[in-house]
């Protein structure tokens, strides 16, 4: 069924009139893998970047056409959009009215042939050279960070790997609501909308998935959920630095990232490839967290490095990218997650959730808000 179903799709692509005036998009190559499960259909295109805004109109109607076929209720189509070997890097455009804090410096590069999320002022990603450093549980604090730096805050769930961020906010069985039309009602948790990949696909489905669909996937999930404004969006994205992540940091318009690493050596190498791959596609690195940094006894309060405690901060020493702060390997913040209520919000006056926010605050700076968020942060638009 799936099979037919993806001949059926390619059959239709291979005659829509391409709006660039070239041949078809699937003899052109343009089309990735088709995936189709659960009645859903994902696929990217890959375009020229100059050429995106001309392919809007076909991706909407390619979409309206697929939706149409038995078997579909949804179709998801990301117009992905690849530089050309020797292509210049796209020059930061002359866009004077735009506000300071969010375009200037940095990031305002790379962000010019990706199309951003209305409303959204700025997409950082938490990421991880390998799994289970705590990627997810530094991304769910760090927003909760954020949020109490008064910013209007949303996290997104792209770990298709092992979506965490539900269980993390005691949301696990609720289900996003449609909002009309296309268009998803993100869920809400202290006071920050939240979006999983683990809400809407079953974990088995997503695991298979290839880069190109990921993106797709996830594109799909920021424009399609009625965050409504936010200054911050949080991406806690699939730990690694292979296909899937590399295609994301590329293709998802990203702000910044943060790297979380264990002390270790083993995670450290990961957390350098994961710097690398960041950097390599014009990401800037807002810092790294060592996470799981030391150890404090409870019944003496003293201090055991468990795993040689710093190497995460002699690292950023060594790459030039900002240390945004350890935390300790210390089991409330485990139970408090276990409990879906992170420890900056169970415990806001703890030293936990001031690490965190100090690690926020820092990694804002990084952004180049930091001017705006000294006492009342707000994203002032001149
Ligand atoms: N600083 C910490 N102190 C104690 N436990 C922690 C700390 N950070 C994370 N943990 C625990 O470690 C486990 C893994 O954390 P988490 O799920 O955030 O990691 P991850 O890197 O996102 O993993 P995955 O790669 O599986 O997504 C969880 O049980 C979490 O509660």
């Amino acid at each position: 069924m799936a099979e037919e179903l993806k001949a059926t799709i390619k059959a239709i692509l291979g005659d829509m009139k391409a709006p660039d005036g070239g041949g078809d998009v699937v003899s052109r190559g343009m089309v990735s893998d088709i995936f189709v499960a659960d009645g859903k259909a994902f696929f990217s295109l890959t375009v020229p970047a100059k050429d995106a805004d001309k392919f809007e109109p076909f991706r909407k109607e390619a979409e309206r056409y697929i939706e149409q076929l038995d078997g579909i209720t949804k179709a998801m189509v990301a117009l992905t959009a690849e530089k050309q070997a020797g292509e210049p890097a796209s020059k930061p455009s002359p866009i004077p009215a735009q506000p300071k804090s969010l375009t200037a410096g940095r990031d305002a590069a790379p962000r010019a042939t990706k199309p951003g999320i209305p409303n959204v002022d700025k997409i950082v990603a938490v990421a991880s050279g390998k799994g289970g450093v705590g990627k997810s549980t530094t991304a769910v604090n760090l927003a909760l960070g954020f949020r109490d730096l008064g910013l209007k805050v949303g996290i997104l769930d792209a770990d298709i790997y092992g979506p965490s961020i539900p269980r993390l906010l005691d949301l696990k069985d609720k289900k996003p609501q449609s909002a009309g039309g296309r268009l998803l009602k993100p869920l809400e948790a202290y006071g920050i909308k939240v979006m999983s990949i683990g809400l809407l696909v079953a974990e088995e489905t997503a695991m298979v998935w290839r880069g190109p669909m990921v993106v797709s996937a996830l594109n799909q999930m920021m424009r399609e959920v009625e965050w409504g404004h936010l200054d911050l969006l949080v991406v806690d994205m699939p730990p690694g630095t292979g296909d899937a992540q590399l295609t994301m940091a590329q293709q998802v318009p990203l702000a910044g990232a943060v790297i979380v690493s264990t002390p270790q050596d083993l995670s450290l190498i990961d957390a350098r490839r994961g710097i690398t791959m960041f950097q390599k596609v014009d990401v800037p690195i807002l810092g790294i967290v060592e996470n799981m940094s030391y150890f404090i006894a409870p019944d003496t309060g003293a201090r055991y490095d468990i795993f040689g405690h710093g190497g995460a901060e002699a690292e950023a020493a060594k790459r030039e990218v900002p240390f945004l702060g350890a935390m300790p390997l210390d089991m409330h913040i485990r139970v408090r997650s276990d409990e879906g209520v992170p420890i900056v919000q169970a415990e806001p006056d703890g030293p936990h959730a001031e690490i965190y926010r100090d690690m926020a605050s820092r990694a804002l700076a990084g952004l180049e808000m930091g001017e705006t968020s000294s006492v009342s942060p707000s994203i002032v638009f001149e």
